[in-house]
């Protein structure tokens, strides 16, 4: 097998010659200034760089030495670059830290120490490698975007997969940030409508009074207002995919209208007295318990079952096992590119706030949180005070220990029994009462 290439930068032949002598698990590659450093790079791509920060033209100050690390980091950035210190240059030494390199040795060399470290940085690098590759693998094609590892998360994909070719009612249930338009996106993409429009509405977020002209459009001098025809989102997903976020949202009066819509495909909008035919495929999604909703008359039954004819439940993020550190991953490294270039990860005590976390907003809550995170972060890796978990997270006490622990065992049982409270009540070996109580108390609805 060949030896891993180690990149030796130093300007002083005698040390370079005896570093590769010293090495011998390594093919040893000697550059002696910044342009022959980035040759050696950009040929041998070594995972680990050994720096001398006293290069010509400027062989006593620092200055060439810094403009090669950020040239080297800038063609690749997953290099891990030791920079040496000379006597009394601890500061620039903690500098480069700060820059981007992963470690700093003081000259005069210690041979055996500095084997240490670079030993270490190839295994680091390694590491990191494989979990790029894994984080990778992790995403899978056709669900716009949608990152997971979790058998949790795959299973609600298959089902979406399954159902996307058919020309049937999907409605999503899941907590706040669970990923449910992404998923409608996805479905949407995956579908034969695909060439058509994805039009998306949060009946939540527009007033009743306007919702029922957002959605079915009006005639011109319809009511004070309006100066032209419009149509509606109904409409406009003609051919496409209609999302009718927070469902649960939508009054009782407006409830009617849509069902008409469904029963007959046509429209009319408001102030209109031409009936206008309509295909579109209707998803919805809603945090809310629909079930006792239209138990208690709030939601009506004939409408939910026009919507609902495939009812696919997205389980909370803490309910995935091992997706908040693979998405917190790929959002460290996303927000890095733009916002903060130095940061390359996510510290130890960060990774494991983020394991522990009950993530009550879900990924929208952990986008947010890396965000800021990355932003704020003042050395190469993001810690969980950056995150501000540090005081916060699944051992802060008993009661959110337990509480993180409830949250996955239940997310599980419930995709596991595919949404039947009763059979998931049953898994977890407690009365149907007592879950749907856990339910409410967690945000966990649907
Ligand atoms: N599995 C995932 N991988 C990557 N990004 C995700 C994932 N799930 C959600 N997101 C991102 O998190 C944010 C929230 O997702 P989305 O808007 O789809 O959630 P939602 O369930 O519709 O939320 P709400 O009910 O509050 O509208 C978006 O920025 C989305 O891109």
């Amino acid at each position: 097998m060949s030896r891993p290439v180690l990149l030796v930068v130093e300007d002083d032949a005698a040390l370079a010659r005896q570093l590769r002598w010293a090495y011998e698990a390594y093919e040893v590659v000697v550059a002696g200034d910044r342009a022959a450093a980035l040759d050696a790079l950009r040929l041998h791509e070594p995972a680990v760089v050994t720096l001398d920060l006293g290069l010509p033209p400027d062989p006593d100050g620092t200055s060439e030495g810094f403009a090669t690390l950020r040239d080297v980091l800038a063609a690749a950035p997953a290099t891990k670059v030791i920079v040496a210190s000379g006597h009394g240059e601890r500061a620039s030494a903690l500098q480069a830290i700060g820059d981007g390199a992963w470690d700093f040795y003081a000259k005069p060399i210690d041979i055996d120490a500095l084997g240490l470290i670079v030993a270490r940085a190839f295994h680091v690098h390694a590491l990191e490698a494989e979990n790029r590759r894994l984080a990778a693998r992790a995403v899978p094609s056709g669900f716009g975007g949608l990152l997971y590892a979790s058998p949790e998360m795959a299973q609600v994909a298959r089902q979406l997969e399954r159902v996307a070719p058919a020309d049937v009612s999907v409605m999503l249930l899941g907590a706040s940030g669970t990923g449910k338009e992404l998923l409608a996106r996805g479905l949407h993409e995956a579908s034969p409508r695909a060439r058509g429009r994805f039009v998306a509405i949060n009946c939540a977020a527009i007033p009743e009074t306007l919702l029922e002209a957002e959605l079915f459009g009006h005639e011109k001098g319809a009511f004070t207002g309006a100066v032209k025809t419009t149509e509606g989102k109904i409409e406009q997903a003609a051919g496409g995919t209609l999302f009718l976020d927070e469902i649960g949202d939508v009054p009782l009066s407006l409830q009617v209208k849509l069902l008409r819509f469904l029963q007959e495909r046509v429209i009319e909008r408001i102030g209109g007295r031409r009936a206008i035919p309509v295909d579109t495929r209707i998803v919805c999604a809603t945090h809310q318990d629909v079930d006792a909703m239209v138990a208690d008359g709030r939601f009506r039954e004939d409408l939910y079952y026009r919507l609902a004819e495939i009812v696919v439940r997205i389980p909370a993020l803490a309910a995935r096992t091992g997706d908040a550190g693979l998405i917190a991953r790929h959002f460290v490294q996303h927000y890095a590119r733009t916002l903060n270039p130095v940061v390359t990860g996510l510290a130890a005590d960060a990774r494991a706030a983020v394991d522990g976390w009950t993530w009550p907003g879900n990924v929208r809550e952990l986008e947010n949180r890396v965000k800021r995170a990355v932003i704020m972060a003042e050395g190469k890796l993001v810690t969980a005070a950056d995150l501000d978990l540090g005081t916060a997270s699944a051992d802060l006490n008993l009661r959110t220990a337990r509480e993180a622990a409830d949250r996955r065992a239940i997310g599980r049982a419930l995709v596991q029994a595919d949404g039947n409270v009763s059979a998931a009540a049953r898994l977890l070996g407690i009365s149907r009462p007592t879950l749907y109580d856990l339910l409410k108390a967690y945000d966990l609805q649907g």
